[in-house]
């Protein structure tokens, strides 16, 4: 039963409370029988019905037990075809971010520092040539 393909189209149609597939790390879990005992809500849960909840999940930062309820829960693989929203890998997702924020935060220091120089430097023979004239 866990081995059973599901697209992403058949996922969103399991999208009610009764009925409720979502997908973590492109496995798809049913998880109608949890909803009431969410600890989390079951709000947050019905908001992610049918659709790729990876982000969500991770975010949270869930417990290993979470964790083992959910492979309970597992009924099978997501089939990606083309089309589908891209796979949401959270460690990718925020490796990436971190680069980006390293590198950008690295740029921004170094224009601070050059134009401090620069302006300093600036100064320093404004100064020159106002003692010079005197
Ligand atoms: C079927 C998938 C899920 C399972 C099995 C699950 C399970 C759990 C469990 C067992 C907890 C208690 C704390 C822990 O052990 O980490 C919890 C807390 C929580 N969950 Fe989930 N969860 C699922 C999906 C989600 C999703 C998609 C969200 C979306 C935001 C979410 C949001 C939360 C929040 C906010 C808490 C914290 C509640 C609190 O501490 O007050 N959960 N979840």
């Amino acid at each position: 039963m866990a081995d059973k393909e599901f697209t992403y189209s058949d996922v969103s149609e399991h999208n009610t409370k009764k009925d409720l597939y979502i997908v973590v790390h492109d496995k798809v879990y049913n998880a109608s029988s949890f909803v009431d005992e969410h600890p989390g809500g079951e709000e947050v849960l019905l908001d992610v019905g049918g659709q790729d909840s990876t982000e969500a999940f991770e975010d949270v930062g869930h417990s290993d037990e979470a964790r083992e309820i959910l492979e309970g829960l597992l009924v099978g693989n997501l089939k990606r075809s083309e089309g589908d929203p891209k796979p949401k890998s959270y460690a990718q997702a925020n490796a990436s971010v971190a680069n980006a924020d390293g590198a950008s935060a690295g740029i921004g220091l170094y224009a601070i520092v050059l134009v401090g120089a620069a302006l300093a430097f600036g100064a320093y023979k404004y100064l020159q040539t106002q003692q010079g004239e005197q």
